[in-house]
């Protein structure tokens, strides 16, 4: 795997190509750790998952993580054509299969490879680090024909028969609107009102989970699934939100009855990890020497 990324490129303002896919990385920790999230994997456990875990989220991470670096080489090589969404789908499936290898055959992060390697890809020969402009050139790279795709029928498949959701694909055409219209909003709104940052970070989930097609939860508990998921999402934000006495009642309500329907909202989660990594890139957080800036505040403690 060839992921040295040429000195001479560099990313304009504060970041260099190759710090993109450790905030990657610190962005997925960052979003398992977060904790408490309904019906995900977190520190208090495994959610609605009997094959996940934090340590195995934890490993998933660390495995896919130099295949972002891969991505962000190529990309510095590279004008964003066809050659480039094909190199970077290959690498897509090769972090998927390190993934499975790393899990013990699990699928931990299969939608945050797609969304984070499109970012990742966009932003190692984007111009400026604005969200909203690295979402637009990563939504152009998705939307290139992906010509070695394999002819597997996908979760996500199924419930676009079914539902006419869009899922994983839908969100990266269309510029990743959960991320850059109501992520982010939601987080640096939560950080403006004097939240801490694990509050401003549920605060961003809970948004995004509030409005997402996920077809993790379509999947999983169908139409009346994703209404209990939205509801009760939003139901937590009209409390109070976290960190409110009314808000952390409706949130610790809502993780009760997706772990009992057995409901896990995996797609939101890689979105609120896309949201921790734009963040990241367009506030140049990355510390080379502490190596911490993002994972800071994921503790469930502040
Ligand atoms: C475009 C691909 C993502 C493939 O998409 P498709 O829809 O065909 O595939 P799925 O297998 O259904 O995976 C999609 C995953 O995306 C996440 N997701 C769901 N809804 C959305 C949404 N609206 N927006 C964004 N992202 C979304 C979600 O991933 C998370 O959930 C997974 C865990 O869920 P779980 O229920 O446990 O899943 P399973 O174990 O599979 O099933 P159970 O039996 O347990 O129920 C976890 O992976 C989270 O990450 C969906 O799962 C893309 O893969 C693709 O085409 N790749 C090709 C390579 C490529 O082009 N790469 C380029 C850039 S890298
Ligand atoms: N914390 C989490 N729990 C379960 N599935 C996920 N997919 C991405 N993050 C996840």
């Amino acid at each position: 795997m060839a992921n040295m990324i040429p000195m001479t490129k560099m990313i304009p303002a504060l970041l260099e190509a190759d710090q993109l896919p450790e905030l990657a990385r610190q962005a997925l920790v960052a979003e398992a750790e977060l904790t408490p999230k309904p019906g995900l994997v977190d520190r208090r456990g495994s959610g609605a998952h009997s094959d996940l875990s934090l340590d195995i989220m934890q490993r998933s991470a660390r495995a896919i993580a130099p295949y972002f670096a891969t991505m962000a080489a190529a990309s510095c090589m590279a004008p964003m054509d066809r050659f480039l969404r094909a190199e970077v789908a290959a690498i897509g499936r090769e972090a998927e299969a390190a993934m499975l290898r790393a899990t013990g055959g699990s699928n931990a992060h299969k939608g945050a490879i797609w969304v984070l390697g499109l970012l990742v890809t966009a932003a190692a020969q984007s111009d400026s680090l604005h969200s909203g402009v690295v979402a637009k050139d990563a939504a152009f790279l998705a939307q290139l024909p992906d010509s070695a795709r394999p002819q597997l029928v996908s979760h996500g498949d199924l419930v676009r028969s079914r539902y006419g959701a869009t899922g994983a694909r839908g969100e990266a055409y269309a510029g990743f609107p959960h991320v850059v219209t109501v992520g982010l909003p939601a987080l640096r709104g939560a950080r403006a009102r004097g939240l801490s940052e694990t509050n401003s970070r549920l605060s961003s989930l809970l948004s995004i989970m509030a409005s997402l097609e996920d077809t993790c939860v379509l999947y999983r508990g169908g139409d009346e699934g994703l209404q209990t998921v939205k509801r009760g999402a939003k139901e937590v934000l009209v409390s109070g939100g976290p960190g409110s006495a009314a808000g952390d009642e409706a949130l610790r309500r809502l993780d009760r009855e997706l772990f009992a329907r057995n409901i896990s909202p995996g797609g939101s989660a890689d979105l609120l990890a896309a949201t921790l990594f734009l963040d990241a890139v367009e506030r140049g957080l990355y510390d080379v020497e502490r190596d911490t800036s993002l994972l800071e505040g994921s503790h469930g403690t502040d």
